[in-house]
């Protein structure tokens, strides 16, 4: 549905760079894994692509700039899911996720039979249906985790940029998440964008993986030639083994020393 630009990208706040003129491309439908070390400047990338941070540098979607466009406009295109959100007090898990259908709301802003659909497969699929109705400051952290991320899928837009969406999660939930965001890109050709601090699931779900250390590409390219032990030992400072999975993914495994 929508391709992803990005031109000599810089960001950061006040006097302080943290991002350096990034440049990458994902196609149509692709999925683009953003690793690198703690306070690399992965979420000030993810936040400069959504419009969300002050940058230099060009964004555009399907050949589009993003800035100037109204927020709703720019919410059609891009959705965004933060690694630590800021949720409000006092709304059903329901209601919460169907805020992210608001910009597909017609002029009265009330959600529609299609809405509440969207609403409630994603429920279904991120095993919230039975929390559908309980408050959201009630929730543990993983269910609050999903919760999120089903507003941000609930807003089909065709790119998904998505901050650390495993953390929190059990393995078996961070699978279902991922596999989700995978049906997605695959059925509707949404393009996504993450951050990953777990290798080895990055390595599974991104096609493509861009290592970023002291805000700079570092490298990018398919999984199994970022994820080098070398590279891993001098960017993350880690004792490292890339092992295999049988079907050829690389699995990131710590050693002792
Ligand atoms: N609002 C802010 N004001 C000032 N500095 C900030 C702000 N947000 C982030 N930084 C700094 O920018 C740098 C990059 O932060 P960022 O959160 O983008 O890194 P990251 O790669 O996502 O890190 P992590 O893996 O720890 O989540 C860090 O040094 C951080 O302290």
């Amino acid at each position: 549905m929508s391709a992803l630009e990005v031109h000599e990208l810089s960001a950061g706040y006040r006097s302080t760079p943290v991002v350096s003129g990034v440049s990458t491309t994902v196609d149509t439908g692709g999925w683009l894994g953003i690793i690198g070390p703690n306070g690399a400047g992965k979420s000030t990338l993810l936040k400069a692509v959504a419009g969300l941070v002050r940058h230099s540098g060009r964004v555009l979607v399907d050949g589009r700039p993003l800035t100037g466009l109204r927020r709703r406009d720019r919410a059609r295109l891009v959705g965004y899911a933060p690694q630590i959100p800021q949720l409000p007090v006092g709304l059903t898990v329901t209601d919460y996720v169907l805020l992210g259908r608001t910009p597909h709301l017609g002029l009265l802003g009330r959600e529609g039979p299609a809405d509440l659909a969207v609403v409630g497969s994603l429920l279904d699929r991120l095993d919230l249906a039975r929390l559908a109705d309980r408050p959201l400051a009630t929730l543990s952290g993983g269910e609050r985790q999903r919760a999120v991320l089903a507003r941000a899928l609930a807003q089909r837009a065709g790119v998904l940029l998505l901050d650390e969406p495993t953390t929190g999660l059990d393995v078996g939930h961070a699978q279902a998440l991922l596999d989700l965001i995978d049906e997605l890109r695959r059925e509707l050709g949404t393009t996504v964008v993450t951050t990953l601090h777990d290798l080895t699931l990055a390595a599974q779900y991104a096609e493509r993986l861009l290592l970023l250390d002291a805000g700079r590409v570092a490298a990018e390219g398919a999984p199994a030639d970022v994820l080098t032990a070398e590279s891993l030992s001098t960017r993350y400072t880690a004792r490292v083994t890339v092992l295999r999975t049988p079907d050829g993914h690389p699995v990131i495994a710590p050693t002792r020393s």
